[in-house]
C-alpha cells in the first residue's frame, strides 16, 4: 500500500509539474522571444473559431478541403490553431520550397501524435517519425543504400516478375468475373506488398501466403487504435495526451501493446532469417534489403548536450531499432504503393483514348527496339507517355494529400516582406489539395487546366520550362542545379525537403512496369475516379490519407498478345 501511495503521489507530482511548466510556457513566455522581447505575429488565421476546439471540429470528413476553403480567404500561407495544436499552412509550392527547401535546417523535424503512434515508433525511433538528428540520417542513408537511383537496378527483375504476375493473376479470374468485370484491388495489395517486403526484408512470397493477409490486417487494427475517440483527440490537446499517458502507466493499455506484438512478430522472424542471411553466403533471400543495410549499423552519433564538455558519447543502433524501422518502412510502402497502383489502374479505365494512345506507344517502341518482352530497364526514360501518365496520376491523386514537418527551433519567417513566427515544434502542413489545382502552375498553353486528366502537359511541346520527362525531381535538388529561378516541378506527392520520401524510384518504376504490362495484355474499360475513401492515420501520423474505393473493370485480352 505504502508503495501504491508513493506512486501516486509521484504521478500526481509529475501531473502537477507537467501543468505549472505548461501554465508557464504556455502563458508567460509563449509570446517572448530569448531575449525577451516579443516574437513576431502568427500568420494570418481564420476567425471566429469556436472556443476550445478552434478549427478542430470545422476539419470534417475530407480535412484538405477545409485547408484549401481557407486558403482562399488567408492566401497561401496561415495558421490554423486545431484544438492547442497550432499549425502553419502552406498552400503553394514555392512557399514549400522556402519553408522545406531554403529553410531545411529549422524545418525538417518530426514530432509523435497520439501514444499508440508514440508506442509503435518507440516514441519516435523510425524514420519517418525521428527528430532531425545523426540517428535518422544514418537510417536513411542505410535506405538510400539500398533503393536510390544507383543501388535500383538490381530490383528491376522484381519490378517485371510482380507486374507480370497481376496480368496473371487477372488472367485467371477472368472467366469467373460478373459482366461489369472486377476491381483488382486485393490482387494489387498483393504485389504491392510482395515488392515492399522483398525490398525492406529481402523475403519472396506466395499469393496464398497467410503472412501477406496477416500483415494487412494487423495495420488496420493499428490504425482503428488511431481513431478511436480519445487516443485521437490527445493528438490536438497535449493536456489530454498527458492524462492517458500517465492512465496507462497506472492501469497499462493490454490492447495497443498487443496489438504491437502481433504486429511485429512476422517482421521480427523476417529480421532473424535476415540476420542469419548476413552470416550464410549460400542464403536463398536476396542479400541486398534495407534490414540487412541497417544491421550494418553499429553505433551512431550522440546528440550534442548543451554545456557538456567534449564529443556526446555515440548511441548502440540495437536489433530493436532495426525491427520498428522495417515494419514501418514495409506498411508505408506497401501502403501508398498499393494506393498508387490502385488510383492509375482506375484512372487507365475511365480515359480509354489515353490508354490506347499508350498502348499505340507500347507498340512501336517494342517494334523499333525488336523486343518481345517489356522489361522495365528497357522502358525507362523510353515511354514518354506512360511516363507522363505514371506523374499526372500522382499529381492527381496523390495518395498522402496533407502531410507534415516540424520546426526545430523558434524561428522568424519572412514571406511577402512581412515576418511571422514559426515555434520550436509547431508542424507545418503542406496541403497537396491546393498546390497540385493551382491553374498557374498547371494550365498548358494549349489551356488544359490543373483540374483534367492530361499527362501531355509534361510533354514536349507543351511541357513548361524545368519539367523532366523521365522522373520526378526533387525541389531540393533543384536549388543545387542550374534552375535556381523558376521552381517547375511535376508535383510534391513524394514531399520535399530534406525529408523527401526515398521510394520515389520504387514506386515510379513500380507503376511503369505495371501499366505497360495491363496495356499491352488487357483493354481496361469501366473503373471510378470518383467514390474516394478517407483515413483519419496516414500509416501512424495524424494527417490521414485518400484514396480512391475504384469500380469493376472489365479486363478485355487484346488480339495482338
Ligand atoms: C506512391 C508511393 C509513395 C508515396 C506517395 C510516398 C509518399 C511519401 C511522403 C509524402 C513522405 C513524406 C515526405 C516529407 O515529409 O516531405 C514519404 C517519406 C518517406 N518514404 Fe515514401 N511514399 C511512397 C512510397 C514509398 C516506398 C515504396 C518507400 C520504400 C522504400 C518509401 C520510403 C519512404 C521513406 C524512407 C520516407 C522517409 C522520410 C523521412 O526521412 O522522414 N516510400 N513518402
Amino acid at each position: 500500500m505504502a508503495v501504491l501511495g508513493f506512486s501516486i503521489w509521484s504521478v500526481v507530482g509529475s501531473m502537477l509539474t507537467y501543468f505549472v511548466t505548461q501554465l508557464l510556457s504556455g502563458y508567460v513566455w509563449r509570446n517572448k522571444k530569448s531575449d525577451g522581447t516579443p516574437k513576431e505575429p502568427w500568420p494570418a488565421r481564420p476567425s471566429k473559431l469556436p472556443w476550445i476546439w478552434k478549427g478542430l471540429n470545422l476539419l470534417g470528413e475530407e480535412p484538405y478541403k477545409k485547408f484549401t476553403e481557407w486558403s482562399k480567404e488567408l492566401g497561401p500561407f496561415y495558421s490554423v490553431e486545431l484544438g492547442s495544436k497550432e499549425l502553419i499552412v502552406a498552400n503553394d509550392a514555392d512557399l514549400v520550397k522556402e519553408l522545406f527547401v531554403d529553410q531545411q535546417q529549422f524545418n525538417s523535424g518530426k514530432i509523435t501524435g497520439d501514444l499508440v503512434e508514440a508506442t509503435v515508433t518507440d516514441t519516435g525511433k523510425t524514420v519517418f517519425s525521428s527528430t532531425f538528428s545523426e540517428y535518422w540520417r544514418a537510417i536513411r542513408i542505410a535506405i538510400n543504400d539500398t533503393v536510390n537511383k544507383a543501388n535500383i537496378d538490381q530490383f528491376n527483375g522484381l519490378f517485371d516478375d510482380q507486374s507480370r504476375k497481376l496480368v496473371s493473376l487477372l488472367d485467371s479470374k477472368l472467366s469467373d468475373a460478373p459482366t461489369d468485370g472486377l476491381n483488382p484491388r486485393n490482387m494489387v495489395d498483393y504485389v504491392a506488398l510482395s515488392i515492399a517486403l522483398a525490398i525492406t526484408a529481402g523475403k519472396k512470397y506466395e499469393a496464398d501466403d497467410l503472412d501477406v493477409v496477416r500483415i494487412i490486417e494487423d495495420l488496420e487494427k493499428i490504425e482503428s487504435l488511431q481513431t478511436a475517440k480519445y487516443t485521437r483527440m490527445a493528438t490536438f490537446f497535449p493536456w489530454l495526451k498527458a492524462a492517458l499517458g500517465v492512465m496507462n502507466v497506472l492501469i497499462g493499455d493490454k490492447e495497443t501493446k498487443n496489438a504491437r506484438i502481433k504486429m511485429m512478430t512476422p517482421f521480427y522472424e523476417m529480421m532473424c532469417e535476415v540476420e542469419e542471411s548476413v552470416k550464410d553466403k549460400d542464403s536463398k533471400l536476396s542479400p541486398s534489403n534495407i534490414c540487412a543495410k541497417l544491421f550494418n549499423i553499429d553505433t551512431v552519433p550522440g546528440e550534442p548536450v548543451k554545456d557538456q564538455k567534449g564529443p556526446p558519447a555515440p548511441i548502440a543502433f540495437k536489433k530493436e531499432h532495426t525491427l520498428i524501422n522495417i515494419t514501418h518502412i514495409t506498411h508505408h510502402a506497401f501502403v501508398y504503393l498499393s494506393s498508387a497502383m490502385h488510383t492509375i489502374i482506375q484512372r487507365l479505365a475511365t480515359e480509354e483514348k489515353i490508354q490506347e494512345q499508350a498502348y499505340k506507344e507500347i507498340t512501336q517502341f517494342m517494334k523499333s527496339n525488336q523486343l518481345s518482352d517489356l522489361k522495365t530497364k528497357d522502358m525507362l526514360g523510353q515511354l514518354p507517355l506512360l511516363h507522363s501518365i505514371v506523374k499526372e496520376s500522382l499529381r492527381m491523386n496523390p495518395p498522402q494529400t496533407l502531410y507534415t514537418h516540424a520546426a526545430r527551433a523558434d524561428e522568424t519567417f519572412a514571406y511577402k516582406g512581412e515576418k511571422y513566427r514559426i515555434d520550436e515544434r509547431n508542424e507545418i502542413l503542406v496541403n497537396l489539395d491546393a498546390i497540385h489545382q493551382d491553374s498557374v502552375r498547371y494550365t498548358t498553353k494549349e489551356g488544359h487546366g490543373p483540374a483534367k486528366f492530361y499527362p501531355r502537359r509534361y510533354m514536349t511541346p507543351e511541357e513548361p520550362a524545368g519539367y523532366a520527362t523521365t522522373s520526378s525531381f526533387d525541389l531540393y535538388n533543384i536549388t543545387n542545379g542550374d534552375n535556381k529561378q523558376g521552381v517547375k516541378r511535376d508535383h510534391l506527392a513524394f514531399g520535399s525537403g530534406r525529408r523527401i520520401c526515398l521510394g520515389i524510384q520504387v514506386t515510379e518504376r513500380t507503376l511503369l512496369s505495371t501499366i505497360a504490362q495491363l496495356i499491352y495484355h488487357f483493354q481496361m474499360t469501366g473503373g471510378d475516379v470518383v467514390t474516394k475513401k478517407e483515413h483519419l492515420t496516414s500509416v501512424y501520423t495524424w494527417t490521414g490519407r485518400t484514396e480512391l474505393v475504384g469500380g469493376n473493370i472489365q479486363f478485355i485480352k487484346r488480339q495482338t498478345v
